[in-house]
């Protein structure tokens, strides 16, 4: 039986004086080192979408050709989108065969979830197999899957149907975030962190996949907020390996030194989203650029710390591309200069707003882009740079990563 608590505070054990006993080796050694990305993968679907040609594609699809002021403002929004094209798994076909997808507020959850549950972990096995490949390990080296997003919900996980369709081991061991929306491409990268660091030779799949035909909905003029997400949101996913300690035939692509997650202060209702009948509601306040760039700074500022306080331009940026107007206004508040922001402006060009797997791709953008410029480093020539996601809360989630060295 336990003796009274009195008696455990002042028992008199040199090692763990709370409870009075002595402390024990951790059955779970921790590596020596920081978790590092030893593999970058990335996959769309194939069909693509020309932003030029969305406005007309969109307002036929969904029945709405009539509503002319509306269809103005979505291509007003469309020529300011900054995106070229987008892919979307949700061809003019199975729209057609779907069109509950295509009102603005029928009940039709269960053919968008239909689609989702299937849907999402197919693309993310396409872009983990492209990771696991770049990494170049075992698929049964594979200890951890942490896996966002938004696009549905299922029991069990869509980390669970990755597991089975890339035929890892049962005892992998899994974390399955849903809802988190476009700051999950951060979070993932934080928990496989932790993970990494905390499990001597973990190797963790950082998993985003995001499918839109949970909030694919027609245009109506009581949610004008929403022809922004049809105008921004597009399809992708992106997966890293993430382990520590590598070893020799591992090379790893950059070092994470620091993360940190924030709720921005007056920002309530900003971004949020809500599952109904209809599918996932989502809402977006004009002010959601002001609010990231007016409160961005007092956060870098502190995570920037570990890497000595670098100068703002002599670091590199991964931020998600929620839109535009984020960008900019980020890069302005920061005086920023206009190479800093090219491969979130990049990734927004080419993909749209992929919510959680968008800042995975202006990763793998970024490498790509300091290997054609011939830089000394993964980041562009810098040392440190910052891992940004935003979204629903609002939520800021930062991670500091190190670059590696490129053999030129
Ligand atoms: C999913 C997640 O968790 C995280 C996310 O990423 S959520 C998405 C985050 N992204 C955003 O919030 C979008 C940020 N906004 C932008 O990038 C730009 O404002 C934009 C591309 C939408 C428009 O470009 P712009 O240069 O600002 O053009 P601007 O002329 O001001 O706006 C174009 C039209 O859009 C309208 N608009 C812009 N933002 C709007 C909003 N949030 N709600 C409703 N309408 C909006 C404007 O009123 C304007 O309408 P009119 O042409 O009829 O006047």
């Amino acid at each position: 039986m336990a003796p009274p608590s009195g008696e455990l505070i002042n028992a008199g054990s040199a090692e763990v004086p709370s409870i009075g006993l002595p402390m024990l080796p951790r059955g779970q050694p921790r590596a020596d080192g920081p978790a590092t990305i030893m593999g970058i993968g990335t996959a769309v679907p194939p069909t693509e979408f020309l932003q030029s040609e969305y406005p007309d594609f969109f307002f036929n699809i969904t029945n709405t050709s009539e509503k002319e002021a509306l269809k103005g403002k979505f291509r007003r929004i469309c020529e300011k989108s900054g995106i070229r094209k987008r892919h979307l798994y949700l061809t003019e076909e199975i729209l057609k065969a779907n069109p509950g997808i295509c009102t603005y507020m029928e009940p039709s959850l269960n053919v968008r979830h239909d689609i989702v549950v299937v849907q999402v972990p197919k693309l993310a096995a396409e872009a983990a197999v492209r990771a696991i490949k770049e990494w170049g390990g075992k698929k049964s080296e594979i200890t951890h899957i942490v896996f966002a997003t938004t696009s549905g919900v299922n029991m069990p996980g869509a980390d669970h149907a990755l597991a089975k369709l890339l035929g890892l081991k049962p005892n992998v061991k899994r974390v399955m975030l849903y809802q988190t929306g476009c700051f999950g491409g951060a979070t993932v990268l934080r928990v496989a962190k932790d993970l990494a660091e905390n499990n001597k030779g973990a190797r963790v799949l950082a998993v985003c996949s995001e499918v839109t035909a949970v909030t694919y909905r027609a245009p109506n003029e009581n949610h004008l907020d929403g022809l922004v997400g049809s105008a921004l949101f597009g399809d992708g996913a992106g997966v890293f390996v993430v382990g520590a300690d590598p070893k020799p035939e591992e090379k790893p692509l950059f070092e994470v030194h620091w993360a940190g997650e924030t709720i921005l202060p007056e920002s309530d209702g900003a971004i949020d989203g809500h599952l109904t009948e209809a599918g996932l509601i989502f809402h977006l306040m004009k002010d959601v650029p002001g609010l990231i760039s007016k409160n961005i700074e007092k956060f870098l500022t502190e995570a920037r710390k570990c890497a000595g306080s670098p100068d703002w331009n002599n670091m590199f940026w991964a931020v998600h591309p929620g839109g535009p107007a984020i960008l900019d206004q980020v890069e302005a508040k920061l005086k920023l200069t206009t190479d800093k922001m090219q491969g979130s402006r990049d990734v927004l060009s080419e993909y749209g707003n992929m919510s959680s797997s968008s800042v995975l791709f202006v990763l793998d953008q970024i490498r790509n882009r300091s290997l054609k410029m011939g830089a000394a480093t993964t980041g562009e020539g810098h040392d440190f740079g910052f891992f940004i996601g935003f979204g629903p809360g609002l939520t800021l989630e930062t991670l500091v990563l190190r670059s590696m060295p490129i053999a030129n």
